[in-house]
């Protein structure tokens, strides 16, 4: 059977553009031949639909999407299979079904529900949707098939020691076969965001089913950001032996179409490395949440620093030069070295630069404070003033041009708060916020491998936050080679101090101490703008800790 997997860009709530590109990617597929098309988990409202689950105009709006999506098969001979929400009924207190209904004929001719509903990290499924209690086998144009939905083939006991899941619905549905008639092909559609080293582990996972079965299996994946979660399409399908069969563009949408029988294989080596993914799924995201917000532009406040550059060089190729602007906002204890940094960096980017010097301003709000601040010697209120009179300014900015502001900060800095709320911390996106900061000095060389656009100095100097005389970083704060593997351990994978220290050979007070400091600084990141996550475990709603607690540490 010739099988297109149409893996499209949707946005969450928008059905008549959802449904515009379904038709859209149907026709093609019909038009190269295709006898089934299958589109991602959840395609004609978007993922994750969140609370939207629970609006009954949502449902019924969805319903009416799906409804003419099956309409369109009337007249050709194409079948599309295509993700959908729909009402339940059947559990008290679910809202709805999340599924993969078969269009044919202009009809609806099959439902499969999906049974395992992920309930960690950013995945809530559980709060809304009613689990299958029984799947299917269904035949398609002569061919028996296995349909599954995301999850339901992420609980195989041979892959994974530690299952979620009791039940395996892949193994469930390949046993119910009638002796002798196995399914030959298995599909899922899905929402699987991106995290690194996600391609890898799908990749094993598929074929290591498809060994297992004997069967080909084709995975559709949703592409594009929403909100915080970046979606790599990266759709494939891998014959009985394995290998690949084909292999979708990752980090945006795609059209491709294999043949069940077919006895050539795609190179599979062909991987992008990680500092490139990493590079195309904050692009990706930055570029879906300034356009799915409604906006078209953003500005970035440019220190002459590593942070800064690195986003402003990823927001160029979301947006473009032309919708990308940098700002300087030079105070009394930036280094002339960093504006001159920042205006090289703008002008290696082709983007407009402007400058405002901060002196007066602040002048102004010191002379306005000094009746409570008499006495007291320059501190921390004087220094975040700072980024403050900065943060007031994007957001004027912003008001008044329409610009998003991108926040700079990178996850070792909001990790231990090292960053001023109401401050630097102002912002629509935290580009970085999921990146540490040594990655972040990749994602700087991976930015000037044609040609250098971010200043030499900016990628040698040592990290500073310029708000009093010869502040460097590590006045405050271990270097970052020895940081960042201790945020990784303790934010990612939940490693304890003692365990830190002796898998890293670092002095346990300081791993304790910078533990301190990242479970004190709750309080910022749930004030901060939302992060691009790509890794395993980010700051944002797949991380949910409470601010005023004794943390036990
Ligand atoms: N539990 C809680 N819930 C809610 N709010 C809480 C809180 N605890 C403190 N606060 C509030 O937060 C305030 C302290 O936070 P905040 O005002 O942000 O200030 P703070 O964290 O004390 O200072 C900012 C630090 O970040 C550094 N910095 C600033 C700017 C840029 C960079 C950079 O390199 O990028 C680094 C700066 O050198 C300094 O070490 C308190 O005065 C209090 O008002
Ligand atoms: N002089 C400045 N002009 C414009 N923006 C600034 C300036 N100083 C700081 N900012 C903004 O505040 C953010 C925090 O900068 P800061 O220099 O304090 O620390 P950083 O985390 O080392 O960032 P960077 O590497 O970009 O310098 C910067 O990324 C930038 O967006
Ligand atoms: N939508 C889903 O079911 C996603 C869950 C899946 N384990 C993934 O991360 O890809």
């Amino acid at each position: 059977m010739k099988i297109a997997l149409a893996q499209i860009n949707p946005t969450v709530g928008d059905f008549a553009g959802n449904v515009s590109v379904i038709l859209d990617f149907a026709l093609r597929a019909s038009r190269l031949g295709a006898e089934l098309v299958i589109f991602p988990e959840l395609a004609v409202c978007g993922y994750p639909p969140a609370d939207l689950i629970e609006k009954k105009t949502f449902l019924e709006a969805a319903q009416e999407a799906l409804a003419q999506v099956a309409a369109s098969t009337e007249k050709n001979g194409l079948a599309i299979l295509c993700g959908s929400v729909l009402h339940s009924g059947a559990v008290p207190g679910k809202t709805a079904r999340n599924v993969a209904a078969l269009c044919q004929r202009g009809k609806v001719s099959f439902i499969q529900q999906k049974m395992l509903l992920p309930f960690y990290d950013v995945f809530d499924e559980q709060r809304y949707f009613e689990p299958a209690v029984s799947q299917s086998l269904i035949e398609i144009n002569g061919v028996n098939v296995a349909i599954s939905i995301c999850e339901d083939a992420w609980n195989d006991k041979g892959f994974w020691p530690n299952r979620l899941y009791a039940s395996d619905p892949i193994e469930r549905l390949m046993s119910s076969a009638e002796e002798g008639n196995a399914p030959r092909l298995l599909l899922n559609i899905s929402a699987s965001p991106f995290w690194r080293g996600k391609l890898t582990t799908r990749r094993k996972m598929l074929a290591a089913l498809a060994q297992r079965y004997g069967a080909v299996v084709a995975m559709v994946n949703q592409v594009g950001g929403n909100d915080s979660l970046v979606f790599d399409g990266s759709s494939f399908a891998v014959a009985p032996d394995g290998r690949l069969l084909a292999q979708a563009k990752s980090f945006e949408e795609d059209l491709i179409l294999f043949d069940t029988s077919s006895a050539e294989r795609v190179d599979s080596t062909a991987e992008a490395d990680d500092t490139a993914q990493l590079w195309d799924a904050l692009v990706l995201g930055t570029r879906d949440y300034v356009r799915k917000c409604g906006f078209k532009k953003a500005i970035v406040g440019l220190s002459g620093g590593i942070d800064s550059a690195v986003v402003a060089a990823i927001a160029v190729d979301a947006l473009g030069a032309e919708n990308v602007k940098g700002i300087g906002m030079p105070s009394e204890y930036s280094s002339s070295g960093s504006v001159e940094d920042a205006r090289a960096l703008a002008e290696n980017l082709g983007i407009a630069f402007d400058l405002f010097a901060i002196r007066s301003i602040y002048d102004s709000f010191t002379l306005a404070l000094a009746p409570s601040f008499q006495g007291t010697p320059f501190g921390l209120a004087e220094e975040n003033l700072q980024p403050r009179i900065r943060g007031t300014l994007l957001m004027a900015l912003s008001n008044k041009t329409g610009a998003l502001v991108l926040t700079t900060g990178n996850k070792s800095e909001m990790a231990v708060g090292y960053c001023t709320l109401y401050g630097d911390m102002v912002g629509a996106l935290a580009v970085i916020g999921d990146v540490v900061k040594m990655r972040v000095y990749d994602l700087a060389r991976y930015a000037n491998r044609k040609r250098a656009v971010i200043p030499a100095d900016t990628l040698t100097k040592p990290p500073s936050a310029e708000l009093r005389p010869d502040q460097k970083d590590t006045d405050s704060l271990p270097p970052y080679e020895v940081l960042d593997p201790i945020v990784e351990a303790y934010v990612e994978r939940y490693e304890s101090v003692g365990q830190i220290a002796e898998t890293q050979g670092v002095n346990a007070e300081l791993v304790r101490h910078v533990v301190q400091l990242i479970e004190r600084s709750e309080y910022k990141r749930q004030q901060a703008a939302p992060v691009l996550k790509v890794t395993q475990k980010s700051f944002g709603p797949g991380r949910r800790f409470p601010i005023a607690a004794k943390v036990q540490i």
